[in-house]
């Protein structure tokens, strides 16, 4: 018997009236991965993980997660699936643990196991000493770290990461991703991540697909696609190479996700 992967796009499209967002991407990522989704802005990353995550119908091509076809199967897809958008989802006037506690019923993680899930799920972010304490008082990075912590306490199969690292100084990008890869070591998880640091994606994503205005164009472990390009090549020259020179760096991305984080929660 085969294996299924957790998630195979074929031939998938979606456009915005006469934009094509993603104009036929193949995908394919096996179990147990932490794969990265990479290109500039508007290359088409968020629009194929919402179709991914079943937020946006499948209107051409196909998608399955775990061999389910969201297109079809919605609700069992969802249940496979954690997902840490690019727009924050904590509540800052709830404490850390009621902010969990609420993505537990949202995910109908059964009554009595979900004190212990919610603990885990803190515990597993580096948040079990903070908890108690509001959210508005957390550092951006703890903010991620409690967002990825709403997302676990569904003990997903699946976790989706849109830019999760955005807007963080450097330490606290690293906490993030330790974070993920314990996770994932411990669970067996596998990482879907978008991402605009070519730095974070060259250490932490096992495999990575380049993508630029809805296709991918290159696809491959980082070093694969550094060795394709010449020797000495960085990432950084492989996604030049791709995209033409579009590599924004996140400066204003960077801004306006910190503005959005002290907006909603002070
Ligand atoms: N709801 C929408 N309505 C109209 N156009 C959209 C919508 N969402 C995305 N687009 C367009 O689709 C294209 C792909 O956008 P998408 O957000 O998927 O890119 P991205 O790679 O995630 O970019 P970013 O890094 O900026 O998040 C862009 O041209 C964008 O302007």
């Amino acid at each position: 018997m085969t294996v299924s992967p957790a998630v195979r796009c074929t031939a998938l499209r979606h456009s915005f009236g006469e934009t094509a967002a993603v104009d036929g991407v193949d995908l394919e990522i096996p179990t147990g991965q932490v794969f990265g989704l990479l290109g500039p802005n508007g290359a088409g990353k968020t629009t194929t993980i919402r179709m991914i995550t079943t937020l946006l119908p499948v209107s051409q091509g196909s998608v399955e997660v775990f061999g389910l076809d969201a297109g079809r199967k919605r609700m069992a897809v969802r249940r496979l699936i954690g997902y840490v958008p690019q727009q924050l989802s904590a509540d800052g006037t709830l404490t850390g643990r009621e902010n969990v506690t609420l993505f537990a019923r949202l995910f109908d993680v059964p009554r009595r196991q979900r004190k212990e899930r919610v603990d885990g799920a803190l515990d597993a972010v580096g948040l079990a000493g903070d908890a108690d304490r509001q959210a508005s008082g957390y550092s951006g990075g703890m903010i991620r770290r409690l967002e990825l912590a709403q997302a676990l306490v569904s003990a997903p199969r699946l976790l989706i990461l849109d830019e999760p690292t955005i807007g963080l100084d450097p330490i606290a990008r690293g906490n993030v991703w330790e974070r993920i890869e314990q996770i994932r070591a411990e669970t067996g998880m596998t990482v879907l991540v978008t991402t605009h640091y070519m730095d974070e994606a060259e250490q932490y994503c096992e495999r990575i697909a380049l993508m630029h205005r809805g296709r991918i164009r290159a696809l491959g472990t980082p070093a694969e696609l550094e060795a394709d390009l010449g020797p000495e090549s960085t990432l950084d020259d492989v996604f030049r190479a791709v995209t033409g020179d579009q590599l924004d760096g996140g400066g204003i991305r960077d801004v306006r996700a910190a503005r959005r984080t002290a907006r909603r929660l002070g």
